[in-house]
């Protein structure tokens, strides 16, 4: 991975001319989005404006850098925000109707839903614009927060295409576009930077988006099971709301027949006073009826309660000329001495209604002797039944075939659910309509699917954070090993060229054999309370050697002899080394003439017997200059002096011989008897 210092801030990235272009594109569909909805024809009006809102703060982020950005999105943010909650607060924390009052004071008449984009919407919405205000975007947040955006949008696709929802996508599909494009746009901005990591990231992303993938269905399955459970709830309520009503309708047969029995007690034709006692109650308990007549043998409506004007015009009429449509009913109960009903018919009180007619049989009579006719009115009774539902509810209506006999309009926007159930007005099949508000559906619908949702999501996005700070920590980890090995290899190599160093100051580098340095280091640290002696040794005509054989071999002369003076010395406990070109000494500690001669000797004899020769085959041979300290202080000066004039001897005497230095010995020096 390459890295610049100082790194780029995000706004500094190059912005890709696509990215660039996705949004411009994204811009004119929200403008287009906003224009529709302000005049009304397509789409909701906040959704626009935070999809402009959405795209100007992209484009600001590329113009203007995040600050500029952020000063559009943090509110932009807030809005969302607050549309989440809406979705999230429980109905008895803060019940929709508050938030329907809060809309309304916005702009009145208008509700909740029609400020809060819907939910994948509102979802995708957030998670673009944090993409968006999260720093390092190509790294830490934006990467999950735009996938789960993709995914949010497929989603709401999906929904708007295949699952009738109770609340509908309204016009989200311009808003579809808009998001996408604007993803894209910011998905192509980072994409660059998204490959340097791609190994990170995946570890992370696919976990992560797995998880929200998850929480998307299993929300889905959710919000499907309860609007199935609401649906059916509804359905349910209604079904017995009908079955009320029809029970309503069996209550006043009963009740109509209870009142014809009445008069069989009496011997006589029913009295106007008698009559009004009689029915003054059930005309109390259903209002519905209009009226409750007594009709004589001749269809003429002798009496009628209540006496009310519209009442009173039809005392005297003649049913079976006046009202033709129900002659039918009337003979039944009047000649065949049975209960007759009309048709749904249009009153002679005006209105739409029914009149039922009962025989009255006087005590002891077996022919009728009149009839009891009861005027139901059809709005009248739908009135009644529906008395006790909430306008805000639910609308109402009561049809019979197409149509329709009784209406009760919502007070509140109707939801997209009708309800059918059949009614069964004494024979006559009914059919009931429900049409549930949006706010008794919304407020009935519970929560838990959606906060789920929320709650998927946020544990999606932590896993990601964690998965990819567990892989950044790991990366880290791992460059921190990979530069403790380097440093521990540096080192080894460091100490590797120390232990050289300092080998190669003690030590002569063609021979392997201690140097000058250490010999006189040795010289100086030794016991003063012994003799020391040294033997300067050098190589007989090497010169000629090195003429002769080469220097090469020379050089293999010089290691020879390094090795074979170093086996004699360190067998004396001595040290061996050399002093330069052809020249070696020998240190011992501790030996005094006789001994220093003989190891001299040693050392000469080993030379001359060794099978190095010359290149006339005359064997190689050194001289040697033997000089010994006694106990007390040394002068090293001295002691090399001694040596040195000893070997000079040796060598002006004919070489290949050992002498002792005089100076240090008895006056003079003392050649060695020649052993050749
Ligand atoms: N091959 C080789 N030759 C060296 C090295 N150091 C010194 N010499 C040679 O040793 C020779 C020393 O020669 P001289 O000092 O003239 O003495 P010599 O030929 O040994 O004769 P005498 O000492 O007088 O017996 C020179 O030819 C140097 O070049 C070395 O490290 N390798």
């Amino acid at each position: 991975m390459t890295s610049t210092y100082p790194p780029r801030l995000a706004s500094e990235r190059p912005v890709s001319a696509w990215a660039i272009t996705a949004t411009m594109v994204s811009l004119l569909g929200a403008l287009v989005a906003l224009v529709l909805a302000i005049i009304g024809v397509f789409g909701s009006l906040p959704a626009a404006g935070l999809l402009v809102i959405a795209t100007l703060g992209q484009l600001a982020w590329y113009r203007l850098g995040p600050a500029a950005s952020r000063v559009l999105l943090w509110p932009a943010l807030g809005l969302l925000g607050l549309c989440l909650v809406s979705y999230l607060l429980p109905e008895h924390w803060l019940p929709h109707v508050s938030w329907d009052q809060l809309a309304n004071q916005i702009v009145t008449g208008s509700l909740l839903v029609d400020w809060r984009p819907p939910l994948l919407l509102t979802l995708c919405l957030i998670a673009l614009l944090l993409s968006l205000v999260v720093r390092t975007r190509a790294n830490l947040g934006a990467p999950m927060l735009l996938g789960v955006a993709g995914l949010l949008l497929l989603a709401q696709a999906v929904e708007a295409l295949h699952t009738p929802s109770l609340l509908p996508l309204r016009g989200t599909w311009l808003a579809q576009v808009i998001l996408l494009t604007l993803l894209l746009g910011q998905i192509v901005d980072v994409a660059g930077a998204w490959k340097q990591q791609s190994y990170r990231l995946s570890r992370a992303l696919w976990p992560g988006l797995g998880l929200a993938l998850l929480s998307l269905l299993f929300w889905h399955y959710q919000k499907t099971l309860e609007e199935r459970n609401l649906a059916a709830r509804v359905e349910q309520q209604h079904v017995q709301m009908a079955e009320s009503l029809s029970r309503e309708i069996d209550d006043h047969l009963a009740a109509m027949r209870r009142f014809a029995n009445v008069w069989r007690l009496t011997p006589m034709i029913p009295g106007a006073t008698a009559w009004a006692t009689q029915a003054a109650p059930y005309q109390r308990d259903f209002r519905y009826f209009l009226n409750i007549a007594y009709i004589d043998t001749n269809s003429r409506i002798q009496l009628v309660h209540p006496p009310t004007d519209i009442n009173l015009q039809v005392l005297g009429s003649r049913l079976f000329d006046d009202q033709p449509a129900g002659r039918e009913a009337v003979a039944s109960a009047l000649q065949r001495g049975r209960e007759g009903r009309t048709d749904i018919i249009e009153l002679l009180q005006g209105g739409p209604g029914m009149i039922h007619y009962l025989p009255i049989f006087l005590a002891s009579e077996s022919r009728p002797t009149g009839a009891v006719a009861m005027a139901v009115s059809l709005p009248a009774l739908a009135d009644t039944l529906f008395a006790n539902i909430d306008p805000e509810d639910q609308q109402l209506s009561l049809y019979r075939d197409r149509d329709r006999l009784a209406h009760q309009p919502a007070e509140a926007r109707l939801g997209p659910w009708q309800l059918e159930a059949e009614l069964d007005l004494s024979g006559i099949p009914l059919v009931l309509l429900s049409q549930p508000t949006l706010r008794r559906l919304l407020s009935d619908l519970p929560r838990q699917p959606v906060v789920s949702l929320t709650v998927g999501l946020l544990l999606a996005q932590l896993l990601y954070l964690v998965l990819f700070s567990q892989q950044q920590m790991a990366n880290q980890h791992r460059a921190v090993r990979r530069s403790n090995r380097e440093l521990r290899r540096e080192i080894r190599k460091r100490t590797r060229l120390q232990e050289e160093v300092e080998w190669l100051a003690g030590h002569d580098e063609l021979t392997g054999l201690p140097n000058r340095r250490t010999f006189l280091q040795a010289l100086r640290e030794h016991d003063p309370r012994e003799p020391i002696s040294v033997l300067l040794c050098d190589i007989d005509y090497f010169k000629k050697v090195n003429d002769h054989l080469g220097h090469l071999e020379g050089d293999r002369y010089l290691k020879e002899i390094g090795q074979l003076g170093n086996e004699v010395i360190a067998s004396d406990d001595g040290l061996f080394a050399r002093l330069g070109g052809e020249e070696f000494i020998a240190y011992l500690p501790g030996r005094d003439e006789q001994e220093a001669i003989r190891i001299a000797e040693d050392l000469r004899e080993a030379v001359a017997a060794s099978g190095l020769a010359h290149a006339d085959g005359a064997p190689l041979t050194v001289s040697i200059g033997v000089a010994t300290g006694t106990p007390g202080p040394l002068r090293i000066d001295d002691l090399m002096n001694a040596a040195d004039e000893a070997l000079y001897s040796a060598k002006h005497a004919g070489r290949n011989r050992a002498r002792l230095a005089r100076s240090l010995a008895a006056p003079g020096s003392e050649e060695l008897p020649e052993q050749r």
